[in-house]
């Protein structure tokens, strides 16, 4: 898939900015605070109707403004069409496709972008919570039986936090662990599932640009995983109720896929402990590069990649593999150094962003 032109309005520091990206390579120059990640968020939000940045709606709109506009024409599979978000500052958030209104979930439904930033490479080192938004946000991406169980787990899970924190009701407490488990099952097995699809993908990079070294992904399970469903189910329940004390005095639910983790070991080692930092790197890219596999295989198009800033972060050799891996789509590179070995060579389009406006180079 391919923005073909793309107009936003009180974005960010951006009061109106309207451009013709290129169908392959964009290269976005411009200093420190310009707009460079603000341009990628615009895109990734058109693609997904949210950011990828954990931000509010008051943050990503014009300081003063009541509302923003993004809008693209987007060709995919041979069809140009039309797409708009409006986000407002006092009321629901807006998407069209051709005009037409749709939910948010209608107007994500065909879209495939991945982006990389170099916040990115701490998906390894910090907390289970970036690993587990990852796999979330991948699968969400091209499985929206998973992105539905998701969000319905999400409620039932709030709702017995919310009651660990008020009052106890035993016979209530019964209904959300019986609730929990079989959602909570449906996820474990689908991101099971994908699991073992980013990690074939994933060992492939992997072994490219380390020179041979194997990658494993361990999927830890708070509740201990089995392959029947129904055997998953009740234990996951039995774990439920096990937990009924700790999960008083803590008053949080302390098993389920909200607090699994993922280990990503290299020569059987974890690399969150023992990674170096170029084997970290390299795993983050391997992940990335496996997130734009499965979207391909499973959307049949090649997504949109946005990569905010990360040839800094890699050495020769790696950013030369990322550039190899994505010759067949829409890229947006930003950069505040034109002069990277990488950069200089690659044929596209060159912009400059200087304080929310753009100039062809
Ligand atoms: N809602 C908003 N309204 C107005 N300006 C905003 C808003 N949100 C962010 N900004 C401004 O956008 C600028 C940051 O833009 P951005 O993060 O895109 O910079 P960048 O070009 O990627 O910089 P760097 O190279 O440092 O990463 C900051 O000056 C910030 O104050």
């Amino acid at each position: 898939m391919k923005i073909i032109d793309l107009e936003i309005f009180n974005f960010r520091n951006y009061d109106h900015l309207q451009f013709k990206p290129h169908g392959n390579i964009n290269l976005i120059m411009g200093k420190n605070a310009m707009g460079k990640t603000n341009l990628l968020e615009a895109i990734y939000i058109l693609a997904y109707g949210k950011s990828f940045k954990v931000a509010r709606d008051n943050e990503i709109i014009k300081l003063d403004c009541e509302k923003s506009n993004l809008k693209a024409t987007m060709e995919n599979f041979g069809y140009e069409d039309k797409y708009q978000v409006e986000i407002n500052l006092n009321a629901k958030n807006n998407f069209y496709i051709n005009e037409e209104s749709l939910s948010s979930k209608e107007y994500k439904r065909d879209m495939a972008s991945v982006i990389f930033t170099p916040a990115d490479l701490d998906i390894i080192k910090f907390s289970p919570l970036d690993r587990r938004r990852y796999l979330d946000n991948l699968i969400s991406k091209v499985d929206a039986i998973y992105d539905h169980n998701l969000s319905v787990y999400k409620k039932i899970l709030f709702e017995r936090n919310r009651l660990l924190k008020k009052s106890f009701n035993y016979d209530l407490l019964e209904v959300y662990n019986f609730q929990l488990s079989q959602m909570g099952v449906k996820l474990l097995r689908t991101r099971l599932n994908y699991i073992r699809q980013i990690e074939k993908y994933a060992k492939e990079h992997f072994k490219n640009l380390s020179g041979g070294d194997d990658l494993k992904i361990t999927y830890l399970s708070t509740v201990p995983l089995k392959l029947e469903q129904s055997e998953m189910e009740s234990i996951f329940l039995k774990h439920l109720k096990n937990s009924h004390k700790r999960d008083l005095e803590l008053k949080y639910t302390t098993v389920g896929p909200h607090r699994d983790d993922l280990d990503f070991r290299i020569k059987n080692l974890s690399s969150k402990k023992f990674g170096s930092q170029g084997e970290i790197r390299s795993v983050v890219l391997s992940l990335k590069l496996a997130e734009l596999d499965i979207l391909r295989e499973k959307l049949k198009t090649n997504p949109i990649l946005l990569l905010d800033d990360v040839f800094s972060e890699l050495d020769k050799s790696r950013s030369k593999y990322l550039v190899d891996s994505f010759k067949n789509n829409q890229i947006f590179i930003t950069t505040t150094d034109l002069n990277e070995d990488i950069l200089k060579d690659l044929i596209g389009k060159y912009f400059e962003i200087n304080n929310g406006k753009i100039n062809i180079l």
